[in-house]
């Protein structure tokens, strides 16, 4: 899914409007259905509702969606500034039609401070959604700041208010804290940066049908990684391979008391296909992988820590979990690095080896995959200010160095070295754990191996490790499961995925 600006957003607003052709008040009453069906669903066990509008269109949402809730047999409370009743042109017909009902009481933000916000009560957050110009002050902020400290379940239209879409908002803004955001037909780019994603709790995307042609057409950098990206890249394996039809991984690292990592790294690839797995590592390490990971073949890459890097044509080379930083190992990567020409990933320990001398970024293969977290990220770049500053960087290191940058956080960002941007949407914190990141570094290795393009691979990757991570959350909970159950889980993904890409009688 294409992640459009705010400046996109109105163009496909009004595109559609002049094309389907819809009037924009009929557009405004078909996204307001759609919040009051999704809460109408999905709230059964609340009566009340305390709406809260602002002037602008995202008010007007809020109107008609309490008109349709109270319609529905729900209680209904309206907040309003009675001290500026100036609304755009399709917030005053919904506030019009609003007054018609006489079953609805419209009271002014100043009251907020006596309302019974009872436990039956859900805050719905309608005050500002994309147009907003500045952050709120005055009787918004206070407004903001008197809800936040509710405990009510709390949803925001379209984007939790005081938040803007497209770029971070400075420290101390005031923000409406969402357990739900409801928002219509595309991902913001704030709901994917940590400093400003935080703010929305659950996000929910509305298809409110706006003009699919002018969404095709209208070009974007940004992506949301959806079902629908992944079922483009996706396929199934066919019936007449052999082991050689899925290529040959070798995953590289460990070194004393990190065996570990590459075991987690070596089981993924296997995990995620690959036709032939090997894993070079040092000696110390052979009886546990060749215990733990029969499938797996070994490659001795030193005693304690690796010391040299056989060099294997037509092989997929994944390099770093548990590697080390010792001075043999450096040198082993770095005469490595320059007789190898084809892509690779570079994870963890081969990416602080790489970042302790400026000349070593250069060795790195064009079309790479390197997958770094945000420490790795600072330690390889530099330090930047915020998450949107850190992309943009990653940005233009792509570009210069022909590689491809996975940046590893809540939302993994893939970037390519043409400028686009694959915001990854699976996963939670119960990857928040030692290993996690080895598993990704196996399971895209495993990927690029089996022939996906360094993009796919990628991109299909970091899907994949998330929705792994999910379903082991389900099972397990996120506090107790383990970057094992993670591998485990890859199988029950692979399945859902053939059975989506496969014609069903
Ligand atoms: N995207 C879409 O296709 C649709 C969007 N709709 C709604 O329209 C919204 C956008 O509407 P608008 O452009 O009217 O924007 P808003 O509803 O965000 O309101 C902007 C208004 O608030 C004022 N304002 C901005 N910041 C302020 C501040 N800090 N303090 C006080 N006033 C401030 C502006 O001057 C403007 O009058 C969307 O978020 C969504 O809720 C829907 O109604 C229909 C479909
Ligand atoms: N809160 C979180 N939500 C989603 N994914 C997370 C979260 N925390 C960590 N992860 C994922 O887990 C992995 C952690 O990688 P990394 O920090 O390299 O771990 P390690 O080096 O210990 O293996 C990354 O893929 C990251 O995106
Ligand atoms: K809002």
């Amino acid at each position: 899914m294409k992640v459009f600006t705010v400046e996109n957003i109105r163009l496909a607003d009004q595109y559609t409007i002049k094309n389907e052709p819809v009037s924009s008040v009929q557009l405004m009453e078909r996204a307001a259905l759609n919040c009051a069906e999704w809460i109408y669903s999905n709230c059964k066990n609340h009566t009340k509702f305390a709406v809260f509008c602002g002037n602008g269109n995202n008010g007007g949402d809020g109107f008609a969606i309490a008109r349709m809730l109270y319609l529905k047999g729900f209680d209904i409370d309206v907040f309003i500034n009675k001290d500026h009743l100036k609304f755009s042109d399709d917030a005053l017909v919904n506030y019009k039609k609003l007054k018609d009902i006489s079953g609805i009481s419209l009271k002014d933000f100043h009251e907020i401070e006596r309302y019974n916000f009872d436990e039956k009560t859900i805050i719905i957050d309608a005050l500002f959604g994309t147009g907003l110009s500045r952050n709120p002050e005055g009787i918004f902020k206070k407004v903001i700041e008197i809800l936040n400290s509710k405990v009510n379940p709390k949803i925001s239209i379209d984007i939790p208010s005081g938040m803007f879409a497209d770029q971070i908002n400075n420290e101390n803004a005031t923000i409406f804290k969402a357990d739900y955001t409801l928002t219509f037909q595309f991902w913001k780019r704030a709901f994917l940066h940590p400093e400003t994603g935080s703010f929305t709790g659950k996000v929910v995307v509305l298809d409110i049908n706006l003009s699919q042609e002018f969404i095709e057409n209208t070009s974007s950098n940004d992506f949301v990684i959806d079902d629908e990206v992944i079922k483009n890249i996706f396929k199934i394996r066919q019936d007449f391979a052999h082991k050689g039809t899925y290529g040959k991984s070798i995953i590289v690292g460990g070194s004393y008391g990190k065996i570990g990592a590459i075991m987690l790294a070596t089981k993924s690839a296997l995990k995620a296909g690959s036709g032939l797995t090997f894993v070079l590592a040092p000696n110390c390490g052979y009886e546990i992988l060749q215990t733990n990971a029969p499938e797996a073949m070994f490659m001795n890459g030193g005693e304690k820590n690796i010391n040299q890097i056989e060099e294997q044509e037509n092989t997929v080379y994944g390099i770093g979990p548990g590697l080390g930083t010792e001075k043999e190992t450096e040198k082993a990567l770095v005469k490595f690095l320059e007789n190898h020409q084809s892509p690779l990933i570079l994870d963890a320990d081969a990416l602080n080896i790489i970042s302790k001398d400026n000349n070593y970024m250069k060795l790195i293969p064009k079309k790479s995959i390197i997958t770094p977290h945000p420490k790795e990220f600072e330690r390889l770049f530099g330090k930047t200010e915020n998450s949107f500053d850190r992309l943009d960087l990653a940005k233009t290191k792509a570009k210069d160095l022909g590689i491809y940058i996975v940046l590893k956080d809540h939302h993994t960002q893939v970037i390519t070295p043409s400028g686009n941007v694959f915001y990854n949407i699976t996963g939670n914190s119960g990857l928040a754990k030692g290993g996690s990141g080895d598993i990704l570094t196996g399971i895209i290795t495993s990927l690029l191996a089996q022939k996906y393009s360094e993009e796919e691979a990628a991109v299909l990757g970091v899907w994949l490790h998330g929705k792994a991570a999910d379903f082991a959350a389900e099972k397990y909970s996120k506090e107790a499961m383990q970057p094992t159950d993670v591998i485990n889980e890859l199988g029950n993904v692979f399945l859902d995925l053939n059975k989506k890409a496969t014609t069903q009688l």
